[in-house]
């Protein structure tokens, strides 16, 4: 049984719901015969790797839907072996270069080339080329994206890439001169209840329209999260009522408990026991910008006017370095541990005041 994110996800460009000025682009290009490569960019749910999927999808046929994952292996120069998951279909590869972390200029060169010279994966297409999907280009180092931007002049004639990522700011501007940018805005929050109202029906099961609303403010203009909150609520309850609670997603709540933690005690063992927290979510792959994000939003909540300021300048700054450097957790717990300091005083200068208000009377 899956779950209805994948269950209910199109696979063919006019059957996607939103968006249909983009789809019927998509199909132009794809019948055009060739393609530049192309960059999609848009936020997190809004439905680029399904539009990729099914551009895929339209240019090879069924062909691209049989998948199978394997396990590459690379030597570095130094002699370090890394190993990378990639998902194949006869027609296509796709992986995830971020994934080799400091390695990842190394994953690019050495997996494009060896696909660019690989003649056996395209056998039954028409197509001369061969398509590489890459996700979160825009969190490959730059020494990665230079070499990303050789290696596309270098195979351009035989291999297609297509790059996805949240935003362009952080890819390198060669690049996105080099690629035809596909942006995908998030889906409105009516897109989001007519998606879910439609999924709904598919399932038998009747969605209140407040629900339905409630739902689509609530994810963010997040599709995936919509999905995943709706059948959440059909769990909870059944048949689903109007005024019920949407359960927040496990990883979600224990963000909001550990800023509570933070602002409940500013202590070194207060930090310890975040740090322990951060790690915590880190082994279940929440990544290091979800967690500043959420950890920052719940945090700002207690803060006034000139405070939030301070806490939204230094949680950029440190969320700048989680980028540079190679372990977020230490970027995580500085945040905290300067939070933690700002806050005190907060509290200080407001007991402060309030002393000095008393002792006026
Ligand atoms: N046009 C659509 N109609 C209905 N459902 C859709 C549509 N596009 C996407 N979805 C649903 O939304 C979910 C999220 O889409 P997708 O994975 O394509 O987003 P994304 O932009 O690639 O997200 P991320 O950047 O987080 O990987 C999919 O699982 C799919 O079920």
């Amino acid at each position: 049984m899956s779950l209805w994110v994948d269950k209910y996800r199109p696979t063919q460009l006019h059957k996607l719901d939103y968006h249909h000025a983009l789809s019927s682009q998509l199909k132009r290009l794809v019948d055009s015969g060739d393609f530049p490569h192309l960059l999609f960019f848009g936020p997190s749910g809004a439905g680029k790797k399904t539009r990729i999927m099914c551009t895929l999808r339209e240019m090879y046929g069924v062909g691209v839907e049989r998948l199978r994952i394997e396990n590459i292996n690379i030597q570095t120069p130094s002699n370090k072996k890394i190993e990378l998951t990639t998902i194949n279909s006869n027609h296509h590869i796709e992986f995830n270069p971020s994934d080799a972390g400091i390695y990842d200029r190394v994953v690019v060169q050495e997996v494009l080339k060896n696909i660019a010279q690989m003649h056996t994966l395209d056998t039954g297409s028409q197509r001369g080329f061969k398509v590489v999907v890459l996700n979160e280009v825009d969190k490959l180092t730059r020494e990665a994206q230079h070499s990303l931007r050789r290696t596309m002049e270098k195979y351009s004639s035989n291999c297609r890439l297509i790059l996805c990522c949240n935003s362009t700011g952080k890819v390198i501007s060669p690049i996105r001169s080099r690629c035809l940018g596909i942006r995908v805005p998030a889906p409105s929050h009516e897109e989001i209840s007519r998606i879910l109202h439609y999924v709904c029906k598919k399932e038998g099961v009747v969605l209140p329209t407040e629900l339905s609303g409630r739902i689509a403010e609530m994810s963010r203009r997040n599709l995936r999260r919509a999905l995943l909150m709706v059948e959440a609520c059909r769990v909870q309850q059944h048949p689903m009522s109007p005024e019920q609670s949407i359960p927040l997603p496990d990883w979600e709540q224990y963000i909001k408990q550990t800023a509570d933690l933070i602002l409940m005690e500013q202590s070194p063992k207060q930090l310890l026991e975040v740090r322990s927290r951060v790690y915590e979510l880190m082994a279940h792959v929440i990544p290091a910008d979800v967690i500043m994000k959420y950890l920052l939003e719940e945090l700002v909540k207690s803060c006034d006017g000139s405070m939030k300021a301070e806490v939204i300048t230094a949680a950029a700054e440190f969320e700048h370095r989680i980028h540079l450097g190679s372990k977020p957790i230490f970027h995580i717990e500085a945040f905290v541990a300067k939070f933690m300091s700002m806050y005190k005083r907060f509290l200080e200068e407001g007991l402060g005041n309030l002393q000095d208000i008393e002792m006026d009377f």
